[in-house]
């Protein structure tokens, strides 16, 4: 049978699965890391992306391959192709002054909130591309005028692949520019307009494939799939069908679901983005998932797996210490400023267990609140399925079920972004109305009584934060 090749360029690295494209059997793997910081050189996805497909054996026996990407990320073209200036990713906060003048130009408050939301299902914040562009055409003019084209990490990527023929060549999917701020999920359409309110005029932006629709050919001819954002990738490898709600926990941490209708919540909690199926996938990310686990490891000068056993030994709420996960600001709810707070400390909770507990709860707790906005937006909560890094930890699977109050599944531990793009690659190889069906293998399912003080003293503390120190 044919193999295909999936790509997950996310933030921290890039991960490159080749499968068998019938049953979905992994056959090689790579992986590399990506720079630190939240502005980087896009050449740095490409040569993460060649080390990972080396170590993966290479492309040329696959039949297709395709890209998933970090979403929103603005990366700049000029009209020769070569990239204007580091590409600003999706947890850069520099630009959340230009989305509160986008809001404004579309008459302020609550009736900007409703025209954006209205428009492109999703109310602006510093992650989307609308408001990097605004933000570069203020703060570096000289490169704004040099942009002839603007796309996403995923696109730049698919775009190399097939031959970087000049900016005419790009191409994109539904999941992905729906997270620009300038494509429609509900229409299938660009929104020029919004385009231009936000750079000053209209650079050209990627076409957009349908979900199994070619955009680009590997050097042996095998097609490249119009790739995916990394959350709607995640749902097609973790096989979500409408009505199952995911928790991915990454450098983001993403609660989102597949909807067959698209949604606009003018409050701006729920962004209503597209899926990679043709359908919808409200979604909800923070900013704060599993690094805020990392950072508490390093405190405790513990590794991870040290830190999960470390939780596990304190008790369910950490006898009242609340950590307030906000370490990198925040963009739900919308504080890019804001910095994380530990609350509750006494001579009792002053261990590393009950910090251990409360990092590992406070994040929980930040994903907890997404799922209640997907709710007020219609989704029925009955089950979480738990994906990304921090899945891998033990305190988390066990606390889960404590404060999202149901069930959770947990899928054997892999890379379902690139395994999502390896079933689209699939799809794109094999044909058909429908990805083909692939089994993720035996999901754990982790059951707990909730626990409902853990949410409602993180309530409390939720709003006792201060701003980051201006330099
Ligand atoms: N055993 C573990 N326990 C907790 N976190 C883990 C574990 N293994 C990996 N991680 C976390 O997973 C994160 C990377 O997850 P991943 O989903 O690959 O992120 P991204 O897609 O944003 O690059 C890292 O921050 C790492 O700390
Ligand atoms: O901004 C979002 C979703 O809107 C993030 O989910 C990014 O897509 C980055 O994903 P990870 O690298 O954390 O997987």
């Amino acid at each position: 049978m044919p193999l295909v090749a999936g790509v997950d360029s996310s933030t921290q690295s890039c991960k490159v699965v080749v499968r068998d494209a019938a049953t979905g059997e992994l056959r090689r793997q790579g992986r590399a890391p990506h720079p630190d910081g939240t502005e980087v050189d896009p050449a740095a996805w490409w040569q993460a992306l060649e080390t990972a497909v080396g170590q993966a054996g290479g492309l040329a026996d696959v039949a297709a391959v395709s890209v998933a990407g970090q979403q929103h990320g603005m990366v700049c073209l000029d009209d020769t192709g070569q990239v204007v200036r580091p590409a600003l990713l999706w947890n850069d906060t520099r630009s959340a002054g230009a989305a509160d003048e986008l809001i404004a130009d579309l008459g302020g408050g609550d009736a900007g909130r409703r025209a954006w939301a209205g428009a492109v299902g999703s109310v602006p914040v510093a992650s989307f591309t609308v408001t990097k562009l605004r933000w570069l055409a203020r703060h570096e003019p000289q490169h704004a005028d040099r942009v002839a084209a603007v796309c996403l990490p995923h696109d730049w990527l698919t775009w190399r692949l097939g031959g970087a023929a000049g900016p005419a060549a790009l191409a994109t999917d539904r999941s992905d520019a729906s997270g620009t701020g300038y494509w429609s999920p509900a229409t299938g359409d660009y929104r020029p307009d919004l385009l231009e309110l936000a750079l000053g005029r209209q650079p050209a932006v990627p076409s957009v494939r349908g979900p199994a629709e070619p955009a680009g050919a590997l050097p042996h001819g095998a097609p490249i799939g119009p790739g995916a954002g990394d959350n709607a990738a995640a749902a097609l490898g973790a096989g979500a069908e409408a009505g199952d709600v995911i928790v991915s926990i990454g450098t983001s941490g993403t609660v989102f679901s597949v909807a067959d209708v698209p949604t606009a919540d003018h409050t701006g909690t729920v962004a209503g983005f597209a899926d990679a199926t043709g359908r919808y996938l409200p979604l909800v990310c923070t900013l704060n998932a599993a690094r805020v686990l990392d950072a508490a490891a390093g405190m405790l000068r513990v590794d991870l797996d040290e830190l999960s056993d470390l939780a596990l030994a304190a008790p369910a709420g950490a006898d009242g210490l609340v950590l307030v996960p906000y370490l990198a600001g925040e963009r739900t709810p919308n504080r890019p400023e804001a910095t994380g707070a530990v609350h509750g400390l006494t001579l009792r909770t002053a261990t590393a267990a009950h910090l251990a507990r409360a990092a590992v709860e406070g994040m929980l707790c930040a994903l907890a609140d997404g799922l209640d906005a997907l709710r007020a937006q219609g989704a029925e909560v009955r089950r979480v399925v738990l994906v990304g890094g921090g899945a891998r930890s033990a305190a988390v699977r066990a606390v889960a079920p404590q404060v999202f109050g149901v069930p959770v599944l947990v899928p054997p531990p892999g890379e379902y972004v690139a395994d999502g793009a390896a079933r689209q690659a699939a799809w794109v190889a094999l044909g058909g109305a429908a990805p083909p069906t692939w089994s993720t293998g035996r999901t754990e399912r982790y059951d707990a009584p909730e626990v409902p003080a853990i949410r409602a003293r993180y309530a409390e503390a939720r709003e006792r934060i201060v701003d980051q120190l201006r330099p």
